[in-house]
């Protein structure tokens, strides 16, 4: 199978400006999230998309430098600093495998012992924000989980935005029963209170689609940051945390991503999805208007159109 190869940043430009073009013009946006009051009130009508080779300058097109909520997508850099603090110990605790219902269902925490299913759905992620409480306070996890992303980044700009982090905290009603289900099956181990507190902040980090790209290289680079060559992840880690984004980062939609698209991907509730092409990119588009299954509509389309352009769908190329 022939492997998606690299792109001359000139023609990469022209790719991602024809996407920004045609997306502007597409009537159906979706909706944006409802059900936390702050992110109700993003205006639709936005796109950005940005790819970060793992060894040149940034691409983008449309509104790469808006700051958005990146809400799930946090759970990749959380589950990166869960994996540096415990290995694979973690694994005892939250599952590897799709789950195929909505992100935020407790109907298979009953069934399975209160272990969910994978760390890319919300109780997978509470329970990872449970886990790097271990040793620290949940303002002090906060600060690690914002300082990776800084650092991956390259950008100490990154900050919580504290509006939609309190906008979850009074509304998480379903996050609370989650994490108090888990509770009760003994797979939580610090107060419910400090751990949604964690995740509700990372999920409130606020980021560009340019800034998220660059964020995500380790990912395509075998675990390796490469703006100093430090090692985030060993390469098996990355290979599994992008193994992980192609079966569940897209929630009860990774079947059809997958099939769509065909690259490791994962998205938030804020619009975002981070899209790892490994070997060469990683990516991001953003528009704030959710489908059904709470993935951006925009974004979706936008990566389709990006991999029939690229042909870096991880199955081969579309001809
Ligand atoms: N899918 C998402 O992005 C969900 C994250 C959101 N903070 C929640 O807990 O519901």
């Amino acid at each position: 199978m022939p492997r998606p190869s690299v792109i001359e940043t000139g023609e990469l430009q022209v790719i991602l400006e024809d996407i920004a073009d045609r997306v502007a013009g597409m009537s159906e946006r979706g909706k944006v999230a409802q059900y936390i009051p702050e992110l109700a009130s993003v205006d639709l009508n936005q796109f950005g998309i940005a790819v970060a080779p793992i060894d040149g300058a940034p691409v983008s097109a449309g509104n790469a430098d808006t700051l958005f909520s990146i809400q799930s997508i946090s759970k990749v850099f959380s589950l990166t600093e869960a994996l540096q603090h415990v290995g694979a110990t973690l694994w005892q605790r939250v599952g590897r495998e799709p789950s195929g219902d909505p992100f935020n269902s407790i109907v298979q925490l009953e069934h399975e012992r209160g272990i969910p299913r994978n760390p890319f759905i919300n109780p997978g992620a509470i329970v990872v924000a449970d886990v790097l409480l271990e040793d620290r306070s949940s303002d002090e996890a906060v600060n690690d989980v914002l300082n990776l992303c800084r650092t991956l980044a390259e950008d100490a700009s990154i900050q919580v935005d504290k509006a939609v982090a309190d906008s979850e905290m009074r509304t998480g009603s379903r996050n609370r029963a989650l994490a108090h289900f888990m509770k009760a099956e003994g797979n939580l181990k610090a107060p419910v209170e400090d751990v949604l507190s964690l995740y509700f902040r990372q999920c409130s980090i606020a980021m560009s689609c340019r800034q998220l790209a660059v964020a995500g290289r380790y990912l395509a680079a075998a675990g390796q940051n490469p703006a100093d060559g430090s090692t985030v992840l060993s390469a098996q880690r990355a290979r599994r945390v992008t193994a992980l984004m192609m079966m569940c980062g897209s929630y009860d939609a990774s079947g059809e991503f997958a099939f769509r698209v065909g690259l490791p991907a994962k998205s938030g509730v804020g619009g975002g999805i981070l899209c790892i092409v490994p070997g060469i990119a990683s990516v991001t588009a953003w528009s704030p208007g959710l489908d059904a299954k709470g993935n951006s509509h925009l974004a979706s389309i936008a990566f389709q159109e990006l991999v029939r352009a690229t042909g870096w769908s991880v199955f081969g190329p579309s001809v």
